[in-house]
């Protein structure tokens, strides 16, 4: 994919959409937050106790000046030690609250992301392969680092953060009010810059931020691209073009990057300078007042005090609005990707299967993948038990797509496919697993050893049948002889196991599943000759006593099949026997002569 298709609303009912997202993702918080109430209020309880004590500072000092002082001049040291002690208890109490907030806070938001974490994996694993063609591996990846980083950064300190400052403005505004209402009057005035800038840094951090996260999944995006297809980009010597539009990219994400931090330093200075004048005025007024007798001078000192914390929280808030803004976009972006379900549903009353004969029926079957072009028409197809089918025809006739409706990777549009009578689609997904094991060209191999890889046919398999598998198919004696026999590990750090050797292990993964039909598609890969015939014999015990159909690429595979069925622009054109098809002169009849003649060649 293009970094162009991006999740960025273009349409015209964007906002729409966009409202739908936040409504998203507010149930997704919902739902998030249900389970760990209780620390949540915890929290809370945390935070306002901590303010509390923070606010009441300013009142003890304007108390000390105004009222211990003077009793300690007159020589009654009392109220000047009262006042000492309890500072001393509520700054010791505060700290101990903030810590604990730091505590209850870390908890519930680790709990959160534990949450999300897992939820987006199993949910992702659960889409339906139509969903993984569509949405390219990069997006998948932001979703589960980037997007769940950004939700981490908020949780971890960012929403307490705000909270506390926003409780700490109103606590020391309610305070002053309460203590000089003239001081809190400057402080109101002060207010009206202050929502001002705040409000034109929003908008502006608002709109800067998404440029930042646009150009920081471009960046990803090609990164995994690249790196994903690095065969074909080295292949094609492509790394200088590559290389430049990464570079172009990395670029634009630096100066965007630059203009969030350019936009942050107006607002911080702003903000000191509104904090700062506000002072002034604070103690320019109050100490008129006070010259006048006006004003206490430790009411003063406590005004001073409370103008000083008014605005300190706006900084750091600022700070996390910009996190506030990048988690709430990337909440919409995993709550989005949570809403998406499987095109291929599981069944409401799924019909059990537990022991399939494997006779395969396409009723008029037609099929597109999404909205595109038909791609099968009207298929019908038969395939009794035991039977084994070669599907043959050029290239995007239609072959692949019968075998991912066997497996169901794919719903047909129109028609029916059934196993034993059950439509594939009211079959027990369990049942469906275990009658319908496909082979895949690729023949993937997880991480780990040999024999954990062929076990995944049969979970639960002992050692012996592992290795009845793998002497079945002929894969016993390689396996033998790798380093660690059957332990040895064959990912990347391991032993690298070569194509005709990764598509032995698979069959024996598959002959221990036992599936009553398999679907193989073989592998276009030439092997050496011994090599070859090893895959023959190896294929000849798998396809034996159970339906197969294979996407045939071989002669040998094709004439040694029971039926075959000749694929054309989504049709069967032609079904017979191999022999009775060589014999008929059609289309497989040419075909057969084009691969023997390539044959006598090789
Ligand atoms: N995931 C997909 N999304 C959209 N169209 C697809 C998809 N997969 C296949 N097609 C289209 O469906 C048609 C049939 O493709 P299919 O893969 O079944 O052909 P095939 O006979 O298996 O070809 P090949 O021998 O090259 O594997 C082609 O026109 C192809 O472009």
């Amino acid at each position: 994919m293009s970094a162009t298709t991006l999740d960025h609303p273009t349409a015209d009912d964007a906002r729409e959409r966009s409202r739908e997202a936040r409504r998203r993702s507010l149930v997704l918080l919902r739902s998030l937050l249900h389970p760990v109430r209780r620390p949540v209020w915890l929290t809370v309880a945390l935070v306002v106790g901590s303010q509390v004590a923070a606010v009441s500072g300013p009142a003890l000092v304007a108390y000390g000046i105004d009222h211990a002082l003077p009793a300690l001049v007159d020589g009654n040291s009392t109220p000047v030690l009262a006042v000492a002690a309890t500072y001393l208890v509520i700054a010791v109490l505060g700290g101990v609250l903030v810590a604990a907030t730091v505590r209850a806070s870390a908890r519930v938001s680790q709990a959160i992301l534990l949450d999300l974490r897992r939820r987006v994996f199993r949910h992702t694993q659960r889409l339906s392969l139509e969903f993984h063609e569509r949405y390219t591996s990069g997006r998948i990846i932001s979703r589960q680092t980037s997007d769940l980083d950004a939700v981490r950064e908020l949780l971890d300190g960012g929403v307490t953060t705000l909270a506390a400052g926003v409780l700490s403005m109103v606590l020391t505004a309610v305070s002053l009010a309460i203590l000089d209402p003239r001081s809190g009057l400057v402080l109101l005035v002060a207010v009206v810059p202050g929502v001002l800038l705040s409000r034109w840094f929003q908008r502006r951090s608002r709109a800067q931020y998404r440029r930042n996260r646009t150009a920081a999944a471009r960046v990803i995006v090609r990164f995994v691209e690249t790196m994903t297809g690095i065969r074909a980009v080295q292949a094609f010597r492509r790394e200088p073009q590559v290389q430049a539009a990464y570079d172009a990219l990395s670029e634009q994400y630096r100066e965007s990057s630059a203009g969030s931090i350019r936009l942050n330093g107006w607002f911080d200075s702003g903000l000191v300078l509104i904090g700062n004048v506000t002072v002034a005025t604070v103690l320019l007024v109050g100490g008129l007042r006070a010259l006048e007798g006006d004003l206490a001078v430790g009411v003063l000192a406590a005004a001073v005090l409370y103008a000083r914390r008014f605005f300190s929280p706006l900084q750091q808030m600022a700070m996390f609005y910009n996190s506030f803004q990048s988690a709430t976009a990337a909440l919409e972006k995993v709550a989005d990707l949570l809403a998406e379900e499987p095109s291929v549903p599981d069944p409401e009353h799924p019909v059990r299967l537990p022991h399939a004969r494997g006779d395969v029926r396409f009723d008029g079957v037609t099929f597109g993948y999404g909205d595109g072009p038909t791609v099968l028409h009207r298929l019908d197809l038969h395939v009794p038990p035991g039977q084994t089918v070669a599907l043959v025809g050029a290239t995007g006739a239609g072959k692949s797509t019968v075998a991912k409706l066997l497996t169901r990777f794919y719903d047909v549009r129109t028609g029916a496919v059934t196993i034993d009578g059950v439509d594939v689609r009211d079959l027990d997904p369990v049942d469906l697993r275990r009658a319908v094991v496909m082979v895949t060209q690729e023949a993937y191999l997880f991480s780990g050893s040999v024999a954990a890889n062929i076990a995944l046919g049969r979970p639960g398999a002992t050692r012996g049948e592992v290795e009845a598998a793998a002497r079945a198919v002929g894969v016993h004696d390689l396996v033998a002889s790798l380093p660690d026999g059957y332990d040895t590990e064959v990912d990347k750090r391991g032993v690298r196991l070569s194509a005709g050797q990764r598509q032995l292990v698979s069959f024996a993964r598959a002959f221990l599943a036992d599936p009553a039909l398999l679907v193989l598609d073989e592998a276009t890969s030439s092997l050496d000759v011994p090599g070859e015939l090893l895959v023959q014999e190896g294929l000849g015990t798998l396809l034996a006593d159970r339906t197969a159909v294979v996407i045939a690429h071989r002669l040998s595979t094709v004439m040694g099949a029971d039926r075959v069925l000749v694929v054309e622009g989504g049709r069967v054109v032609e079904d017979g026997s191999p022999g009775d098809l060589v014999a008929a002169g059609g289309r497989f009849a040419a075909l057969h002569e084009d691969w023997q003649r390539s044959l006598d060649r090789a």
